[in-house]
């Protein structure tokens, strides 16, 4: 089968990541005048993402997303080019109004599990040695986002092969902390 393009970061194989990277800017993709938000570390969990609600770039069936603390996130230009995409969604995704990227992803709800972290687009950046994706998320949902159903298997393998396990949630990891933190807040876990 001739595949569809998963994402440009990923179809002809994956760029390791530089182990004493500390961060860099995000642009859009304006020709001008673009938005550019500051990352002043490097980026955790970067997974492909298969759901309908995270940017993709143009073609690609899965999104690259990374999370970061939020306070070393700062917008350092053209902060009045972004609006949020859906303002009451879990992730507040903010984008530019000129070309739509999203610059960056944050939660708003102090209890949610991943407060404290924005969602991000490393491939937005000039800059190289960002972590490299590490497995694949919300992988049923690109049939939602347009992959036919009959796809689905050719391209959990193709995941597989480029070392990207594909979950149909989250991974493992991030599953169980957000059971961790649901367990304390309810007090079953102390
Ligand atoms: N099947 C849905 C799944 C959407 C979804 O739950 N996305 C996950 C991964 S990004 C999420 O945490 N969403 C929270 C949000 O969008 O605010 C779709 O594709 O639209
Ligand atoms: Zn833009
Ligand atoms: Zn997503």
């Amino acid at each position: 089968m001739s595949q569809p393009s998963l994402h440009p970061a990923i179809d002809h194989g994956i760029k390791p990541g530089n182990p004493s990277f500390a961060g860099g800017k995000l642009q859009c993709l304006c020709p001008d005048n673009k938005v550019e938000v500051q990352i002043a570390s490097q980026v955790a969990h970067n997974h492909m993402c298969g759901c309908t609600k995270c940017w993709k770039p143009k073609g690609a069936l899965f999104a690259q997303v990374a999370v970061v603390s939020r306070d070393k996130v700062k917008v350092t230009a053209h902060a009045e080019k972004l609006a949020a995409v859906d303002a009451n969604a879990v992730i507040k995704r903010y984008a530019c109004k000129g070309c739509g990227v999203h610059m960056y992803g944050r939660i708003d709800n102090e209890k949610h599990p991943f407060y404290g972290l924005d969602f991000v687009h490393t491939e937005l950046s000039p800059d190289s040695g960002w972590a490299p994706p590490e497995f694949a998320a919300f992988v049923s949902s690109a049939i939602e986002g347009g992959a036919k159903p009959a796809d689905m298997a050719a391209i959990r393998r193709t995941l597989k092969e480029k070392g990207l396990e594909p979950y149909d949630c989250l991974s493992p990891t991030l599953m169980d902390a957000i059971a961790t933190h649901a367990a304390k807040a309810s007090g079953v876990l102390h």
